[in-house]
């Protein structure tokens, strides 16, 4: 074979370390493509996620409080010691820490517990903001909202119901121990109140229809908490977030276990019965998201599947962690860079929805001069 000269081989040489480069570039991860061509879109950074009670949302809110804290956006907050929002007065803005940057300036994101009012919100946010919210299958989410704030919280209306099995109870006739107030209800379809739909018209078949018609015409996304995994992966798409930034620990996880009120036949029908507006916004939403997930090519089942293989390494990671143990290495794939998973990962992943909200509070204040 013909010897090259040296300038060929000087070519050559040149060429296959290129070659190498450019696979090493490319085989790695979409990101890396990204870094060479530029991303495909910018991460979104507007956000307000109303907290529907019962359906997962403080796992959700951990997910928007860590990428908050990662960017430094400023958050929408009550002061202490309040944790929820109200915005059921004109004076709502009182009631809530000012903009880090001056009271003039939109906040970027809001996720804390709080009945929507559309009217009130936009005059805080950017208006290029994305409206989020979770819903629960009524079922499920009446009985974690019975069980959780009689046994937990403690709340009076709930704790008065006499008898062995007092859900079965308060079924029989649940006005009898309602409160007057609709917001001082956890399980009288709490979670259309927090959507800001007033009881009144939830014997209204066409006004209920009308307020669920509007809600869908002013939220981007609404997740369905039965498909935790396939909600965040759209959640990230929406967002152009990354998949660090959707993982998650599952935050107030209720033991059944601990109350002793089994669910006997006709109770689910019951429940059905009387959480109707909460029926009728699930089912609703419920259908919008699998026309959704319907219209994805078959690239988004394959995120689906590699994101709940990083969720569930993550969550072994966490949940048996100790303070000698290596970092966590998230290989990269067409859906992800890479990524490191640390014990201070694991500390936020934890944080409780209240602990995190007053280390944000303080963050913020600490900004305001
Ligand atoms: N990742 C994930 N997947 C599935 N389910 C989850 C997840 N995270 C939280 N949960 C369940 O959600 C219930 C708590 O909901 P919230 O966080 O909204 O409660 S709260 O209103 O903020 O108190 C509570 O339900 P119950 O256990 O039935 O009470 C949690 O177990």
């Amino acid at each position: 074979m013909k010897q090259l000269s040296k300038h060929q081989r000087y070519l050559l040489t040149g060429m296959i370390s290129t070659s190498v480069f450019l696979w090493f570039y490319l085989s790695d991860n979409q990101a890396k493509l990204e870094t060479i061509l530029g991303p495909k879109c910018a991460a979104r950074t507007h956000v307000v996620f109303v907290k529907t009670h019962k359906t997962a949302s403080s796992t959700v809110t951990n997910i928007i409080q860590r990428f908050g804290l990662k960017h430094h956006l400023s958050f929408v907050l009550p002061k202490y010691p309040e944790n929820y929002l109200w915005f059921d007065s004109n004076a709502f803005i009182d009631r809530l820490l000012p903009h880090p940057n001056g009271t003039d300036k939109k906040f970027d994101l809001l996720c804390n517990h709080a009945i929507y009012n559309r009217f009130a919100i936009t005059k805080l946010m950017h208006n290029n903001t994305a409206y989020i919210t979770i819903l629960r299958h009524p079922v499920n989410q009446f009985l974690s909202a019975f069980y959780f704030y009689r046994t937990v919280y403690k709340i009076p209306y709930l704790v008065r119901i006499p008898g062995p099995n007092p859900v079965e109870e308060y079924l029989k006739d649940p006005a009898k121990y309602e409160p007057v107030s609709n917001y001082a209800s956890y399980t009288n379809n709490r979670m259309t109140i927090d959507l800001g739909i007033p009881r009144l018209v939830f014997d209204q078949p066409a006004l209920l229809t009308g307020f669920i018609n509007k809600i869908d015409e002013e939220f981007d996304f609404v997740m369905i908490m039965e498909y935790f995994a396939e909600s965040l992966v759209l959640l990230k798409r929406l967002m152009c977030w990354r998949m660090e930034d959707i993982i998650s620990m599952r935050m107030n996880i209720f033991d059944k276990d601990e109350v002793n009120m089994p669910l006997k036949a006709g109770m689910f029908n019951s429940i059905k019965k009387w959480a109707h507006a909460d029926l009728e916004l699930y089912e609703y939403f419920y259908r919008k998201f699998w026309r959704r997930i319907n219209q994805m090519k078959q690239d988004f089942w394959r995120e689906v599947e590699i994101f709940k293989e990083i969720q569930l390494k993550v969550e072994n990671y966490c949940l048996n962690l100790n303070a000698s143990q290596d970092l966590l290495l998230i290989d990269g794939s067409e859906w992800n860079d890479r990524f490191l998973v640390s014990n201070e990962t694991c500390k936020l992943l934890n944080m409780k929805e209240v602990k995190f909200m007053n280390y944000l509070r303080t963050q913020q204040k600490i900004d305001v001069n």
